[in-house]
């Protein structure tokens, strides 16, 4: 139950509901045992009848009264149980949707490195399925533990009031039925862990399969993911009849000894009744009894399993939910920033991989100024741009923005101030505009329209039926790479912010249109600093600086003049490409 306490504090906020929920549940199973003191009279109204104690009129009117009275008590006890499940439940489903935002706020918080260790579909999972689990305790086993524990509170004395030797024997079967029910639970909590950790890697599994999909038809691997998937399936088979087949056991027990205590019930109450000692009336009132007892009883071993579970999946919520941020913001006031950026000895270690990516990094990059970062790929050039974005934190050196230490920024303005184009543009799946205005909310058609333009991507939006309403992605068209991330761009520039961060993405776009972007964004990006990652010289020769990345290290910084009247990596590069180009 230790995990279980973060629930407490949902419990205090709906207390009110909750408490009223108890009463009405209480209400709910004291009327419902008016039923079976009611047979028995009505029974005793027979017995009389036809023994000439009562009139044959005098029996018809008590039997009549006593069948209303039945009635009315089974509508009042429907109407509570009804009143009660609006509470009770109503309340699990509000702390179910508190649970919900509550972690996926805090998945929102944590940094990028923590989305890197775990996998979607686990975070998917304890978001669904092991909040669902935690529901049922909230709502479900509160109300059926609730009816349960009036119903013994209520029934137990009154059938040891009513006939202390029958109780005895009627009640025997019952607590070995909770034991073996608990038992099943216990196996089938087990075994139900087991479909859950399948279903959860099932998940994983055929979420990558869509998403990679277009892959999967390239290379013709239909074939492969259907074996894949059926070897999935099997596994999955045998663990859901493993499941079923504990499960199977539930009822058949269940009617078993409540037979067996309905036996007892004949039987003992039979021999009572040829002595003398019971009326008819109360064997009828004892085998209603023991059906009104027999649910409750075994929901005691479900409502143990219940809490078990829910004791486990809050376990694995609680596990991310202390999840800290690894990159917190420490600072209150608002610090907008300017554009300086200077890195000091930087070096960078991929705690997952445990790859260095940068290593002893230092340059200075003015406010306003347009800088190319150039080097083979995984030499750290789109590492150090996460790093100006404070994605990482970096592992020694030091990085400084406006000649404040990058985390002594708060954190919010810092990326506000920052307008990154990461190399695989993301759109989500809405429309062009709506993409675009992810810059700036509350931009204008005109400004969208404008930034478009500067992006070289306007004249492909306008071709589309819908024009900027197109709607992108899973449920609509799909741009290309190059429209993609000219989009990307224009969503960028709508933002516009003090520092630039483009990385590589003009890699799939051709050389005239790099060139007329380049050309907007010269003016576009004027007194902004600006980072442009590229593996082209086309896109890196006009900045006031370039610098060389080779595994990690800076190994050569300068203007495209001066860098090309040097042999080294810039120079034959430069030589490569031009001579493609010639070709
Ligand atoms: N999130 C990550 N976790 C672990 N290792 C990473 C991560 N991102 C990058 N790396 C590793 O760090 C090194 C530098 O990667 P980075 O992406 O910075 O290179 P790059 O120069 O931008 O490459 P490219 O030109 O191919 O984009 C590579 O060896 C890469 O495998």
């Amino acid at each position: 139950m230790k995990e279980l306490k973060h629930l407490n504090k949902y419990f205090k906020k709906y207390w009110k509901k909750l408490v009223i929920g108890i009463l009405i549940t209480i209400i709910a199973r004291v009327f419902q045992l008016v039923l079976p003191t009611y047979v028995n009279k009505s029974i005793s109204v027979l017995e009389n009848t036809i023994g000439s104690t009562l009139t044959k009129g005098e029996g018809e009117d008590l039997l009549l009264q006593y069948i209303l009275i039945i009635i009315a008590a089974a509508l009042l006890s429907g109407f509570f149980t009804f009143l009660m499940r609006q509470t009770i439940i109503n309340v699990s489903r509000h702390i179910e949707f508190d649970l919900k935002n509550e972690v996926f706020d805090h998945y929102q918080r944590l940094s990028l490195s923590f989305y890197k260790q775990n996998r979607t579909g686990d975070l998917m999972n304890r978001i669904s399925e092991d909040i669902n689990q935690v529901r049922l305790y909230s709502g479900p086993a509160i109300m059926y533990g609730m009816q349960t524990l009036t119903l013994f509170v209520c029934l137990i004395p009154l059938m040891f009031i009513k006939a202390p030797t029958l109780a005895m024997y009627t009640l025997l079967p019952l607590p070995i039925l909770s034991v073996l029910i608990y038992q099943i639970s216990k196996v089938i909590h087990k075994r139900s862990t087991v479909v859950q950790e399948y279903l959860s890697s099932l998940s994983t599994f055929t979420q990558e399969v869509f998403s990679g999909v277009s892959v999967i038809k390239a290379y013709s691997l239909e074939p492969q993911t259907n074996t894949d998937i059926g070897v999935l399936a099997l596994e999955g088979k045998e663990k859901s009849m493993n499941l079923a087949k504990v499960n199977a056991w539930f009822f058949p027990l269940m009617i078993l000894l409540i037979g067996i205590s309905n036996l007892f019930v004949i039987y003992i109450g039979g021999k009572q009744y040829i002595n003398g000692e019971i009326g008819v009336g109360l064997i009828a009132e004892f085998v209603l009894y023991v059906n009104m007892l027999t649910w409750p009883v075994a929901i005691v071993g479900w409502l143990t399993s219940i809490i078990q579970r829910a004791e486990a999946s809050q376990k694995r919520i609680n596990a991310f939910l202390k999840e800290q941020p690894s990159i917190k913001n420490t600072v209150e006031e608002r610090t907008p920033i300017f554009g300086k950026i200077e890195f000091k000895n930087v070096s960078f270690t991929y705690e997952d991989t445990n790859i260095t990516a940068l290593k002893n990094i230092s340059f200075t990059i003015e406010n306003g100024e347009t800088v190319a970062i150039i080097g083979k790929t995984g030499s750290g050039k789109s590492t150090i741009l996460d790093l100006i974005s404070r994605l990482y934190d970096v592992s020694s050196g030091e990085i400084l923005i406006d000649n404040k230490p990058i985390n002594h920024l708060n954190l919010i303005n810092l990326r506000e101030g920052i307008g990154a184009v990461p190399q695989d543009a993301f759109l989500f799946s809405d429309s062009i505009k709506n993409n675009i205005k992810f810059g700036k909310e509350n931009a204008t058609d005109d400004e969208v329209i404008t930034v478009a333009k500067k992006a070289v991507v306007h004249k492909n939006i306008s071709d589309f039926a819908g024009g900027y309403d197109t709607v992108l992605g899973e449920r609509g068209i799909t741009l290309s790479g190059g429209q993609k991330q000219r989009v990307s761009i224009a969503r960028a520039l709508l933002k516009n912010p003090n520092i630039y961060l483009f990385d590589d993405c003009l890699s799939a776009v051709d050389t005239e249109t790099e060139e007329e972007i380049l050309n907007n964004l010269k003016t576009a990006s004027k007194n902004r600093t600006t980072l442009i990652v590229s593996h082209r010289v086309s896109s890196a020769k006009n900045a006031s600086k370039i610098l060389v990345l080779e595994d990690g290290k800076l190994i050569q910084e300068g203007t495209h003049k001066q860098l090309n009247s040097v042999n080294g990596y810039y120079k034959e590069l430069y030589k490569n490409q031009l001579l493609e180009k010639e070709n």
